[in-house]
């Protein structure tokens, strides 16, 4: 069988990652590879560590222990365990949602996408006032911002709402608006944090076709982490599962959903197979931890 893409061109490799809080593992030795180009879910019950994860990923925390590899497609590679948070944005270019929304509500919509664009604008300025005003460099960034503004607004069909306010948007348009923001930053990596929550079929529809779209037509790789396995399915390449902060399965959706692992820990069972379940889950987790 040839090796899944993941494996042969990463763009992301987690590479025995612990993360402890006190007493806590929240993440406990976990390695897994992101493809280029891929979109690749983190799924799992409640508390099983994904958001832990994202939080290592985009510097929000240090890792206890284990690496990061970011490799870009020119084959720069960055070490992201050792990089501050704005480095890992601004030099790796990974970027990221929030599970709640974090947009500039009282900003338009048009200015929430320029401001994604505020580092490469400052540098084109010489970080001088006057090359705010004068310089022909910024002129031409700040034309180029617009225009890649402009590019998203369109996508994410928001076009005609360009000057209103961000909060006065529905809550599907608010989510969109806020990937097409992060898209402004021209990420290698997105990640995702229930990019779905919330969201009413039509509007998760919506999502799915946006988030296909960015990995057809900018390249852009693709890391979510999400609750709803119609998106999950729907959409991914790969699929990792956590529980508990352990990995206990990684393939494709099909090879997930059809994991008797997965289906135990994300499913639920009849109450009279749930000792026996919990048995089983016992020898894979002491399996998992050795
Ligand atoms: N800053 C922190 N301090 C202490 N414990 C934390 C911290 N962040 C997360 N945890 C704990 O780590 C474990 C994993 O949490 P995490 O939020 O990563 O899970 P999750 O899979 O994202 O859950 P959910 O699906 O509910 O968002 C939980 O037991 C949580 O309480």
């Amino acid at each position: 069988m040839p090796a899944p893409s993941w494996e042969k061109d990463p763009v992301l490799s987690v590479e025995h990652v612990t993360m402890r809080f006190g007493g806590l593992v929240a993440v406990n030795d976990l390695s897994f590879a992101a493809g280029r180009g891929d979109i690749t879910a983190l799924i799992g019950p409640n508390g099983a560590g994904k958001t832990t994860v994202f939080n290592c990923i985009t510097g929000f925390y240090k890792p206890t222990q284990g690496m990061l590899r970011l490799q870009h497609g020119d084959g720069s590679t960055h070490l992201l365990e050792r990089m501050a948070d704005f480095k890992i944005s601004a030099t790796a270019k990974v970027a990221r949602t929030f599970q709640n929304i974090r947009l500039f509500s009282g900003m338009t919509v048009l200015e929430n996408l320029l401001v994604a664009q505020h580092n490469p604008l400052m540098i084109a300025s010489g970080m001088t006032v006057l090359g705010l005003i004068g310089f022909p460099a910024y002129k031409k960034a700040e034309k180029r911002s617009i225009e890649k503004a402009k590019y998203w607004l369109d996508k994410i069909n928001l076009t005609d709402r360009a000057d209103d306010p961000a909060g006065d948007l529905p809550y599907g348009a608010q989510r969109r608006l806020e990937i097409a923001r992060a898209m402004c930053t021209s990420p290698e990596l997105l990640c995702l944090d229930e990019p779905a929550a919330g969201l009413n079929p039509r509007e998760s529809g919506e999502l799915n076709q946006l988030l296909l779209d960015i990995r057809k037509t900018e390249g852009t790789s693709l890391l979510l982490i999400e609750h709803d396995m119609s998106v999950v399915m729907e959409i991914s390449d790969h699929v990792v599962v956590l529980e508990y902060g352990i990995k206990i399965s990684d393939g494709t959706p099909a090879e997930v959903k059809a994991d008797p692992r997965v289906i135990a820990a994300y499913l639920g069972v009849d109450d009279d197979e749930v000792a026996e379940v919990e048995e089983a889950l016992d020898v894979v987790v002491e399996e998992a931890r050795q």
